[in-house]
This record gives C-alpha cells, sequence and structure tokens, in this order.
C-alpha cells in the first residue's frame, strides 16, 4: 500500500495551467502533482509540449494562467529565483563551458555550489570521463557532453531533476548511467521528470508515466505510437 503523502513531499504541483508559446497555446489545462522519491516518465508526439513542460518546471516559462508551485515556490513569482539552484535541467543545449576542459567545468560547479574539488573529480569518474578530464568541452563528442551533464547532475544533488531527450546521444554502456543518476536523486528525497522517445526504456525508468495530449497530461498506461 502506497505511504500518505504529506505537503512536505510535494515536488511539484501544476492546477490547470496553461502556457502560451509565441502567441500559441501549447499546454492547457495541466495538472500534474510529483512527489519526493518518484520518477515520471513524460512522453506525446512531437510539438505536444514535453520540453515546453520541463521549461516551466524549470521556472523559466510562467503559466498564464492556473498555478503550480516547484519545490515549494509558486511559479510566476520571485519565489522562484530561491529554489533553481535546487532544480537540474539537462536540455538540448550543453550547460558546460566550452573553453573549459570537462574537469574545469565540474571543479568550478563543484566550488559555486561549495563542494570539494574532489567531488568533481568523483562525479567524472563515475561517467566514465575521467581519462578525458582535461578535454575541452568543445572537442567532446555528443555522448560526451551528456555523460558529463549527468556528471553535473550528480554534483549538483538537485531535488528536481529534469531530463529532456534522456537517452539521446548515449551508446549502450551509457545508458546505465541515466537510471544511476536518477535514483540517486529519488534517494535524496527529490522526484525526476524525464522525457524520452525512447518509450520501453524510459518505462523501465520511469514509476509511473504521463502523456502530453492535447495540452493536457494523461495517464500512459499503454505504449503510444512514437
Ligand atoms: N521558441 C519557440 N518559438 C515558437 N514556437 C515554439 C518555440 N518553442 C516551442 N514552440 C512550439 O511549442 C510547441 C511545443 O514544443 P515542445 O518543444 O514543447 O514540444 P515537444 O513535445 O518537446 O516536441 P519534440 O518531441 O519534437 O521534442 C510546438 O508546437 C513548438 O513548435
Amino acid at each position: 500500500m502506497p505511504s500518505p503523502v504529506s505537503a512536505s513531499d510535494s515536488i511539484v504541483t501544476l492546477m490547470d495551467v496553461a502556457v502560451v508559446v509565441e502567441r500559441v497555446p501549447v499546454l492547457r489545462g495541466l495538472t500534474l502533482g510529483v512527489t519526493a522519491g518518484e520518477s515520471v516518465g513524460v512522453v506525446g508526439a512531437n510539438g505536444s509540449g514535453k520540453s515546453t513542460l520541463l521549461r516551466v518546471l524549470a521556472t523559466l516559462l510562467a503559466p498564464v494562467r492556473g498555478h503550480g508551485r516547484v519545490l515549494g515556490a509558486e511559479l510566476g513569482t520571485d519565489e522562484s529565483f530561491a529554489v533553481r539552484p535546487g532544480i537540474a535541467l539537462v536540455g538540448h543545449v550543453p550547460s558546460l563551458y566550452p573553453r573549459l576542459t570537462l574537469r574545469e567545468n565540474l571543479r568550478f560547479l563543484a566550488r559555486l555550489t561549495g563542494r570539494r574539488e574532489q567531488a568533481a573529480d568523483d562525479a567524472l569518474e563515475l561517467v566514465g570521463l575521467a581519462p578525458a578530464g582535461d578535454r575541452r568541452a568543445e572537442a567532446c563528442s555528443q555522448g560526451m557532453l551528456r555523460r558529463a551533464e549527468l556528471a553535473r547532475v550528480l554534483l549538483a544533488q538537485p531535488r528536481l531533476l529534469l531530463l529532456d531527450e534522456a537517452h539521446a546521444g548515449l551508446d549502450d554502456g551509457s545508458i546505465g548511467l541515466v537510471e544511476v543518476v536518477i535514483r540517486r536523486v529519488s534517494e535524496r528525497g527529490g522526484a525526476s521528470v524525464i522525457v524520452s522517445h525512447d518509450q520501453p526504456r524510459l518505462r523501465d525508468l520511469a514509476d509511473r508515466m504521463v502523456e502530453i495530449r492535447n495540452g493536457q497530461a494523461v495517464p500512459a498506461d499503454e505504449e503510444v505510437p512514437a
């Protein structure tokens, strides 16, 4: 039997949220709750609004209707600034400084977040990038950059992890890293929202699945065609 959920377990609460991008309504009355320890997989057709949802959860895009809270902060208010350090968005755009090496990037982040440099080196090691630590980010392959982003998440220890195209650019040997990172976030009382077009893998990773359809989130109990 699931344990009772208290208000403090709530990581995300979106109620009837509408979002407009460049004057086009993308999310139209979307309701979604995510609690501590959960990982939620998000599927939907191209252009349905999956990345838009992640940007809302990252507090980068405010709803025009409805209301929502992320890590306790009400969306669309200044409260968002305070919770952003607890949110990690791994999206289409790499967040690393191109001219810095992978190790310099990670160590810089460690310093910013009050962690020891050793924690940065450990994170690089865990994602298998220690041998490439002296390589500039701009000289890394897409898959390496993706692994470096996962190292960044391990280092940042977010309470809310947002993974867009979770499996993009990762070879079979690296896919397991995504699971490791998600598990770490859950174990620390956080939660993950994961977008992927690789539905079978996503179903293995996620505790439950939702589909974005007509701008709303509906349970995705059965596989939907890509
Ligand atoms: N910067 C933008 N300017 C104009 N329209 C945008 C912009 N970003 C997103 N959109 C539109 O918003 C809608 C939702 O886009 P979004 O990227 O959230 O979809 P998605 O479900 O993630 O798609 P995909 O599966 O193709 O990655 C699409 O119709 C897209 O064209």
